[in-house]
């Protein structure tokens, strides 16, 4: 059910209130110490549609407290425990999966497509960690001196807070929680500011799937500085897991390393589309599509830099613009909506000057931009050519729908241009030759290439990047094992 203006308010009102808009704190719904307020806006309408508490710095450290007590319980459950709790949530999640997309659209802006397809991606971290949770595997070997055996096994890393941002509100909260109680972990949530209402629907579903209070705590704040440092200062806390920007990610490896925090870090990404001359030109502008306008480019996997031989660069341009010409733009809750507005006016305001500066520099524009007027922070599919290699465009990540594109004549040139960035998340290749496909996919430096594939993202899967573009792997067996330590017995047999 779509919501239309007649019943929009209502709508509204039955998507944001089954679950509390307080902090989560050992299982209770809390005011916050200094009953701190903040609004949640929709991106599209200006309007408010909500009111959170605003957790503060002691309210960060209670929530510390509540996750440290509540440790010993959860990590004593039985593995298989654990995974029935993690697939109920799964379940609980499908269930309510229209009703959750059309609160991320609320909240974030994204079409009613892009929240379709977020949600189902956030459930399946509780999926498949709900199946991994009995899979903690150790090992046994004898020493090279065949003295003694070496026995190694994993144990929950302890208090771990969770950083979220807010273009995936449901899953990359789902991606951080589901290893973690898998691991026996107990957690502090900090979602953004912008997006706190999915992150507390997503706890209520948790406590309706027999998560224990205390486990999973979540405090939206707009002091978001200074309570995750304060939490990082607390000897309780043992692991980091934060998906953002670099920038923020630098100051929090600062803030981790007074207490020697472990730490994951998903950061930005400057993602190269690599479109070699025997591409298969119909794939790669669908694929081209995909990279860069799923969640409306605002997504650090976002094909920021299309690198096309100079062979086929005109007819790729052409027809990558009248795809992206023809992309619906309104409202995300708009009838046949694709692409939703951008998330605040800072973040248009970013987009418009780096299209603005990559124009000064020479880039002809094949469509749209010029940034919208008027309410709702809309800016068009953009597709520029001839961008300058100095343009800042190229080296910044866009977070919004423009491609900017630029030739290449030989693949070593290809990948060079590529590999040209403090960046290293993902990159994507098109060519008709595997051979030659493979051989470039691993001269870049990035940690997750498409082959002829313009989305990577996949729970299963191990997700991080190379470089600046973070620590740690998040989805997977691996996602998992960051939230442990492992131990090891030397033994005498
Ligand atoms: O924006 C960061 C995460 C994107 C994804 O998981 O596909």
């Amino acid at each position: 059910m779509l919501i239309r203006h007649a019943h929009r308010s209502e709508r509204t009102a039955e998507l944001t209130t089954w679950f509390p808009h307080d902090l989560v704190i050992g299982g209770e719904a809390r005011a916050g110490a200094d009953g701190h307020r903040f609004d949640v806006v929709n991106p599209a309408t200006g309007q408010r549609i909500a009111s959170v508490a605003s957790a503060s710095v002691s309210d960060g450290l209670a929530a510390v407290r509540a996750a440290e007590c509540a440790l010993p319980g959860w990590s004593a459950v039985a593995p298989r425990a654990k995974a029935e709790i993690l697939r109920k949530a799964f379940e609980l999640m499908c269930e309510r999966a229209e009703d959750l997309a059309q609160l991320i659209v609320l909240e974030n802006g994204k079409s009613l497509i892009d929240a379709r397809g977020e949600v189902a991606y956030a459930a399946e971290f509780f999926r498949w960690y709900s199946e991994e949770a009995v899979r903690l595997i150790g090992s046994v070997q004898t020493s090279p001196s065949g003295q003694n055996r070496i026995v190694v096994s994993h144990h929950p890393i302890g208090v771990s807070v969770l950083v979220t941002p807010w273009n995936f509100p449901a899953a990359m909260a789902t991606r951080k929680i589901g290893p973690a109680l898998a691991a026996g972990c107990t957690v502090i949530l900090k979602p953004a500011s912008d997006t706190p209402l999915t992150a507390l629907a997503i706890a209520e579903i948790l406590r309706q799937a027999g998560v224990p209070a205390g486990v999973v705590n979540v405090i939206p704040s707009r002091s978001s500085g200074a309570v995750v440092s304060a939490m990082l200062d607390d000897p309780a806390v043992r692991k980091l897991s934060f998906t953002g920007s670099t920038e923020v990610g630098r100051t929090l490896l600062e803030n981790a390393s007074r207490t020697v925090v472990n730490c994951s870090m998903e950061l930005g990404g400057n993602a190269p589309f690599l479109v070699f001359g025997d591409a298969d030109l119909d794939s790669a502008v669908d694929g081209a599509m995909i990279a860069k306008m799923r969640n409306g480019g605002e997504a650090c996997t976002a094909a920021n830099r299309f690198y096309v031989h100079a062979s086929v660069a005109e007819e790729f341009g052409r027809r990558l613009a009248e795809r992206m010409r023809a992309l619906r733009v309104g409202d995300g809750l708009g009838e046949r909506v694709e692409l939703g507005p951008l998330i605040n006016e800072g973040a248009r305001l970013k987009v418009d000057s780096l299209v603005a500066a990559a124009r000064d520099a020479g880039a002809s524009v094949l469509t749209g931009g010029e940034s919208h007027s008027g309410v709702g922070f809309f800016y068009p599919p953009t597709v520029l050519v001839d961008v300058a290699p100095s343009s800042p465009i190229l080296d910044e990540e866009i977070f919004g729908p423009v491609a900017p594109i630029v030739t290449f004549d030989t693949d070593d040139e290809a990948v060079e241009l590529a590999n040209r960035t403090e960046y290293g998340l993902v990159s994507y290749v098109y060519t008709s030759d595997l051979s030659r496909g493979l051989s470039v996919s691993e001269r870049l430096e990035t940690g997750m290439v498409g082959l002829n594939r313009g989305v990577v993202s996949d729970p299963a899967a191990p997700f991080g990047g190379f470089k600046q573009s973070g620590l740690g792997r998040e989805g997977g067996h691996e996602g998992m094992l960051e939230f442990t330590e492992s131990q090891y017995i030397a033994v005498n047999w």
